[in-house]
């Protein structure tokens, strides 16, 4: 089994990505600070309880387990945070990645698969968003993931490195097979916000503006399944290893879906009323957001099995009622 190290590999994505990579025959080499406290059962590879910021706990692992490839989760991730606490975004995703980049460069590891974001664009011109939008990041969160994009492509002209950025639009739902779900702390998260007040576990969800340029007024995302993401991270592993050339993808279903078509949704699947109110906008938030994630699908062969965002919805609504018995 060939493997792979993965930073942040007890996170939301990263703990998916790692189902599916073992399932198709790699060994994921799981590195977490645990610092978002995940609760997940780490069982799809070994788990290193560390930080890419020390590199000397990046050597041992390397030479411990002699990681071919790298798919790099690690980082802080609240855009809000980011604004108030701008070193601590800087420190961990851009200097923390700088670590691990030369430790990957002196030990001889080659392909990186890293997890960007859509906020690298800021607000779009057009959408849907293609991959040569103009970047133009509105906080240190989006900054701070296109300063390493842009790292990532001087190491490569550098020193040989293969990358493939990934551009997540919002990544939703939770394992099909009830395994994992989403459960950040905290949780500021639309969909699992909305089912824990739909479940009575959570306060009344607050709609952050009803008076956007939109048909219905709420900010429009394009929800992207985890799995689905997921396999397109491994599919990204297997491009680069066959010598596929270094690329920025964006991933996501092109679909854009309302705040408030979230909640009906939501509704619809569970059968029970979302508390809710309307709100103010939330800084930082741009009307709407999707995808055109056609170059994804062309070069990696990919195709979201899960593009309905009922479903999206369903595996979320399942897990979250399980949660509490599944560790989650
Ligand atoms: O309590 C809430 C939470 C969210 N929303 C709305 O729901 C939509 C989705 O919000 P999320 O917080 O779930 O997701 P974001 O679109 O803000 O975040 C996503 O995009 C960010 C960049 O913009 C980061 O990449 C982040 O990790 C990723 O989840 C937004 O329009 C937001 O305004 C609400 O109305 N109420």
């Amino acid at each position: 089994m060939i493997p792979v190290l993965v930073t942040g590999g007890a996170g939301y994505i990263g703990s998916h990505t790692c189902k599916v990579l073992a399932q198709a025959g790699y060994r994921p080499i799981v590195l977490d600070n645990l610092v978002y406290g995940h609760k997940w059962a780490v069982c799809w590879g070994p788990l290193e309880v560390g930080d890419i910021s020390d590199r000397a706990c990046l050597d041992a692992i390397i030479a411990c387990h002699r990681p071919e490839a790298v798919i790099h989760f690690a980082a802080y991730a609240y855009v809000g945070e980011s604004v108030r606490d701008p070193g601590r975004y800087y420190r961990n995703n851009v200097a923390g990645t700088l670590t691990l980049l030369e430790a990957m460069r002196d030990h001889g590891i080659a392909h990186l698969i890293f997890s960007s974001t859509c906020a690298t664009y800021g607000i779009p011109d057009q959408t849907p968003i293609t991959e040569d939008h103009p970047q133009r990041p509105i906080n240190p969160y989006g900054a701070s993931k296109l300063m390493v994009e842009r790292m990532l492509a001087d190491f490569g002209q550098a020193h040989g490195l293969g990358w493939v950025v990934l551009r997540y639009f919002n990544a939703a739902g939770a394992d099909p097979e009830g395994e994992l779900g989403e459960d950040h702390d905290p949780e500021t998260h639309l969909i699992p916000l909305a089912i824990q007040a739909a479940l009575g576990q959570g306060p009344r969800l607050e709609v952050f503006g009803d008076d956007y340029p939109t048909p219905d007024g709420s900010c429009i995302r394009d929800y992207i399944h985890v799995a689905d993401l997921a396999e397109a991270h491994v599919l990204a592993l297997t491009y680069l290893r066959n010598g596929g050339a270094s690329r920025a993808l964006n991933l996501g279903t092109g679909q854009g879906h309302s705040v408030l078509e979230v909640i009906a949704a939501i509704e619809r699947v569970a059968g029970r009323p979302v508390p809710y109110a309307l709100g103010p906008r939330r800084p930082g938030d741009p009307p709407a957001l999707y995808a055109d994630a056609t170059k994804a699908q062309a070069l990696l062969g990919w195709t979201p099995r899960y593009p309905e965002l009922d479903t999206i919805i369903e595996h979320a609504w399942r897990w979250h009622q399980g949660a509490g018995t599944k560790g989650g």
